[in-house]
């Protein structure tokens, strides 16, 4: 069976410069991949475009088959997508927007009212789900955006920077929640938290200036002599960063 996500060759060019460059992956159901790179690397321009946000100046990216491009209802039925920042609707109360989303989902009347306590749930939104959005913190702004993208329980998830803005204790309740849904799902997820990568990742691309430059387990990369950060170093620095001694 094909995969669940499948990037060919995508590019995407902003006048004469070049943002991502000839970009190929697959990521399988049970697989969640961490999605690495230095700021302005080209992380959430290929997020975008897996999402079917921003058009790819070439090559292809399907979700369960389906071409974002060409099939964009069929591939955004089948993912959820946190962007980058807070959602929008500010004005909106948490309760509201995710009823809102919902409905857009196409649930209705009870299902509608158990898919939003459910992501409310699992973000741990309950105590907020009466307030407006634009004024809760940026933490709780940034669990408002990944409940939505949870809200219709899809095979395919595409996070950028999940836990960006959360404390401790709810970065920890986040990466559980990747890990418990990561056996039904092909999860990505950018982040520049490189313990993060190793808790929860199955596999890691590392991209500099557009393009992927490793693709592998965060294992293989550490049983390699090497730590992560050492690995992220060496490739987008462009020069060798020092070795640790082999234990
Ligand atoms: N709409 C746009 N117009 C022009 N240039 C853009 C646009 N969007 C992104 N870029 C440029 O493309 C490059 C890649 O940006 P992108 O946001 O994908 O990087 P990133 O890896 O997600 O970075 P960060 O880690 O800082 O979030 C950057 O140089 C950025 O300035």
């Amino acid at each position: 069976m094909a995969a669940l996500i499948e990037i060919e060759r995508l590019t995407k060019r902003f006048g004469g410069f070049t943002a991502v460059d000839d970009v190929s992956f697959t990521v399988d159901r049970g697989e969640v991949l961490g999605f690495l790179g230095p700021n302005g690397a080209g992380k959430s321009t290929t997020m975008r475009m897996l999402a079917g946000f921003m058009p790819p100046s070439a090559g292809t990216a399907r979700i369960c088959g389906a071409d974002v491009v060409a099939q964009p209802v069929a591939a955004k039925r089948h993912l959820g997508f946190l962007p980058e920042g807070a959602p929008t609707y500010p004005e909106m109360t948490v309760e509201g927007f995710l009823g809102f989303t919902g409905r857009i989902r196409g649930f209705r009347g009870g299902a509608l009212r158990d898919r939003v306590a459910q992501a409310m749930r699992l973000t741990q939104l309950e105590g907020v789900r009466l307030q407006p959005i634009e004024t809760l913190s940026k933490g709780f702004k940034r669990r408002v955006g990944l409940a939505q993208a949870l809200l219709h329980d899809p095979p395919v998830l595409v996070l950028d920077e999940p836990t960006d803005g959360l404390d401790p204790n709810q970065k920890h309740e986040v990466r559980e929640l990747i890990r418990r849904m990561a056996p039904e799902k092909a999860i990505v997820i950018s982040t520049h938290i490189l313990e993060e990568v190793a808790a929860v990742c199955s596999r890691a691309i590392i991209i500099a200036r557009g393009r992927v430059v490793v693709d592998a387990p965060p294992s293989v990369l550490e049983r390699e002599g090497q730590s992560l950060e050492e690995v992220f170093r060496s490739l987008t620095l462009g020069e060798a960063a020092p070795r640790r001694e082999a234990a």
